[in-house]
This record gives structure tokens, sequence and C-alpha cells, in this order.
């Protein structure tokens, strides 16, 4: 965390419709309180439209969402905001979060999910911190994990639909309702143009010898999964607009979690973990195949079933559905594993998929429950993204990944009052550049087992660049 106990609030500039509610600033010696939080939730008028009706309301280029299906949350604005460092990027979080909800006075009329309180967060993947010469100027002040409190809450779940406002105690703010809805200020979303990409950290060339190092160390015997990733770098001729990506990505990649949250943005396929009313849920995948443009439906069944029965595949699941199962269980009294994956369908991919569900321990409960929050940092890094045994796999990514993950594969998601939430693991992403506008770096990675063929992740990882790189050029 930043140099004070407490992290400090931080306003980002520029942000028309964020400006902030709240003083900012804090030295160790002058130690804030966390400002009193006034929230207030009320049930609107139901949205016209679908899939994208959430985020067609985000009203400026520094938006909030995490959406599915059409459901979910968007938010704006930046009533508080808490930037951590390094190895303590959760628990800080935590802490600070919690303080913030000491001092809040709450009125929230729908209860529900994503009601109340709420902030969004996007947690760095590497305890270690960041290699700033990957980023220019960004590097050095990116924090490690950021939780957003914005000024404004939107929802919607089912026939349900409400707004919440969230304003420090004594700053003036509308009630929220329709109206206050109606009054918000929008500027237009415009599109990045022509868009260029470039090789990144690692070019895409060189990446097969990066996987071939994997699996030489695998059949070492060092360790059994790594994953491993690359990014590419795109210029556009205009400023990114996020809210371009979210809209097209809502529409498109509806099995996915439609996110962003300070400047990471992209739609997942994998929630890494949902706590709901002492319920818990992980969607776990590992083990992909591509399905090409136009491939017809009957193709693609037969892909699924050839996935489904792939050794290789399954193999590389079952770390990733034992990686989850193992850092779920200290919090559970009960939980249910699938002995199968099923078979995710999205329009680029394939997915070998297990929904592990857990209920939480009532001792656990009344001790002060575990948030989401603190489920998704147990959870994180699943051998999904990182790889078995866990810390070899962290250390072979160091060594021979040749890239900053920065907040790729890290927690996404948002938290409430109550410690619910969501975090899904910021895959199918780009990283939006503090500094310029134009700039933004995508993500994909691979699990690499002893069966890996270097070539055919290479084109596994294309695949998974396509929801962002679509995204862009639309
Ligand atoms: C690492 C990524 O995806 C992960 C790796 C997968 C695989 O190797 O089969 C599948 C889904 C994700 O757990 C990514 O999309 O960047």
């Amino acid at each position: 965390m930043s140099a004070t106990p407490l992290p400090a609030p931080r306003p980002t500039p520029g942000d028309p419709a964020g400006t902030p509610d709240v003083p900012t600033g804090s030295t160790r010696a002058n130690r804030p309180e966390p400002l009193p939080l006034v929230v207030r939730t009320t049930r609107i008028d139901d949205l016209a439209g679908g899939l994208t009706a959430l985020v067609d309301l985000l009203p400026g280029a520094h938006p909030l969402s995490w959406v599915r299906r059409g459901d979910g949350i968007v938010g704006w604005g930046e009533t508080l905001r808490f930037d951590t460092f390094g190895p303590g990027r959760f628990a800080d979080a935590e802490d600070a979060w919690q303080a913030t909800l000491r001092r809040a006075v709450v009125r929230d009329d729908v209860r529900l999910p994503g009601t109340g309180p709420v902030a969004f967060g996007t947690f760095a993947f590497d305890d270690a911190g960041q290699l700033d010469d990957q980023y220019g100027d960004d590097g050095a002040s990116r924090p490690d994990g950021s939780l957003v409190v914005p000024r404004v809450v939107v929802g919607r779940r089912g026939d349900v639909t409400w707004m919440t406002t969230i304003c420090a105690a004594g700053s003036l703010d509308s009630a929220p309702g329709t109206d206050a809805l109606r009054r918000e200020t929008v500027t237009p979303v415009a599109s990045p143009g022509r868009v260029d990409f470039a090789d990144g950290a690692v070019a895409a060339a060189d990446w097969p010898a990066v996987v071939r190092e994997g699996v030489a160390r695998i059949h070492a015997g060092e360790l059994e999964k790594v994953v491993l990733a690359r990014d590419v770098v795109a210029r556009t001729e205009h400023p990114v607009d996020p809210r371009w990506l979210l809209r097209r990505l809502a529409d498109r990649y509806q099995a996915c979690w439609t996110f962003s949250v300070a400047g990471m943005v992209g739609a997942t396929p994998e929630l890494l973990v949902r706590s709901e009313k002492g319920l818990v849920t992980s969607r776990v995948l590992a083990g992909t195949i591509r399905r090409e443009q136009g491939m017809s439906d009957d193709d693609a069944l037969l892909h699924a079933a050839q996935l489904a029965r792939s050794s290789k595949d399954l193999e590389e699941h079952e770390y990733a559905v034992r990686s989850v199962a193992r850092a779920l269980e200290p919090f559970c009294s009960s939980m249910n594993v699938p002995d199968a994956p099923f078979v995710l369908h999205l329009p680029n991919v394939m997915h070998l998929a297990s929904d592990v569900t857990g209920v939480l321990d009532r001792a656990t409960r009344t001790a002060g429950a575990p948030s989401s929050l603190t489920l998704a940092a147990a959870l994180h890094p699943s051998a999904a993204v990182c790889g078995t045994p866990t810390v070899v796999a962290r250390d072979l990514i160091r060594e021979i990944e040749g890239m900053d993950r920065s907040r790729y594969a890290g927690p996404v998601g948002w938290v409430g009052a109550d410690g619910d939430g969501e975090w899904g693991i910021a895959l199918r992403s780009a990283e939006l550049s503090d500094a310029d506008p134009h700039h933004l770096r995508l993500f994909a990675g691979c699990g690499i087992v002893a069966a890996s063929d270097p070539h055919s992740e290479l084109a596994e990882s294309e695949a998974k660049l396509e929801p962002v790189r679509w995204a862009l050029e639309g």
C-alpha cells in the first residue's frame, strides 16, 4: 500500500463525470479518518434495452462495469479511491473498505447483491509489483491494487433496476432515482478509428520458444503446469474510450463478465469467486479449442466433443479445479466439485469449464465473514492462470515469460457492504495507458503441460486476443 497504513483517497483527474466529492492527500503523521459516506439506493424504472442497457448509461470515459447478459452493475464518478501496492495489496484494500463502511450511513430500499455501498476493484497478478520499463511513464505510478467507490451506481438484476448514490457527508448530491439519471451529462462515445497492432514485450515469432522452455521444464520434473502469456500493443488513431469496447463486448460475449475498472477493460469468461448470502461459486476454465469464424453448429459440437475427450486438456483442467477447491476448502463447510467439466461455447473459443460451489462455514461467517475480496485473494493465482505447483510456476513465469503482466490475470470485480461480491480473472482484456490514450496492451495466455505444442499454443493465444481486437476494430 502507499505511504500510509490507511490508504489515501485519491481522485482521478480529468473525468468530467467523476469530480471527486472528497478532498485528497494524507501523510503518515496526519493519517486521515476515512470520510463518512452517505449511501442511498432506490429502485428506478426498468431500463429500455437488453444486453447493453447498463453500459449504454455510462456518461463518461472513466467507466466502471461488471455486466453479464444485461445484468450487473455499472458506476461512474469517484467518491473514494484506495490504491495499494505489493503483496499486501488485497489486505490493505480490504482494511480500507472495512474502515470506510464503519463510517457509512446507508439507506438501501432494494437490498439485493450490488445495492448499497459498492467498490469496484482491480489487482495486479504478481506480488512482486511491476517492471517500470515496460510502461514508460505509466509503470512507476501505477498501483498494484485499486478499489474505486463510485459516485453513482446503476444495477439490474432480472426485473429490478436500482440506482445508488455515494457521497461524502455534507457534500451536495441529488437523491438517486430515474430523474437523477436523466440529468446526468453524457459525452458521446467515439470510435478509436484506425488501430495498428505491434508485438509486445516478446514478439509473436519468439513466443513459441518461451513455451518450448516451459515444456522442457515440465519434462525435467520441475513442475506439472505453467501458464505462459504474451502481450500485443495497440495504437489507435483517436483516444480509446473504454465504453466503445464495453458496448461491443457486452453484446457479443454474453456468457462473459464485461468489466472496466481503472483502465483494465475486457470480457472474461472466468469467475474467480462469487460470494452471495453464504454461497460461494467459482467458474474454473482450463483446456481450450479454437472456434473458427463461420464454423457451423455441427462442427462446433464435434470440436466440443474432441475437447471433452482430450487428455491433455483434461489434465490441464484438473490442475485448475484442484487448486480452486483446495483454496476454497478452509472457508467452506461443504463443497461441490463436479467430476467432469462441461464445454463452454464462446464466439472465439471453447473451454472446459467446471462450476465449483461451496457453503461458507457458519463458524467463519459469524466470526466476521471472509469478504469476496478476501476469498479472491485466497484463490489467486489459481492454476488456470499460474500453474502447478503455484510458487514454482510463478517463479518460472517471472524467469521466462519476459513480460510484466500488470493487472492481466489478476482479480477484477466488485465488493459490497456485507462482503458479498463477484471477482473475475482479468482475461480477454486490455490495459489502457494512463499517459497515452492512444495506447493499450492486449493480453493472452495458455496453460502449458507436458504434451503442449508451442505453435498450437501461439494459435490459441491469437484466438484469446480476438475479443478485444474485434471490439477495438468495430
Ligand atoms: C490465460 C488465459 O486463459 C486461461 C487459460 C486457458 C487454457 O489454457 O486453456 C483457458 C482459460 C483460462 O483459464 C487467457 O485467456 O489469457
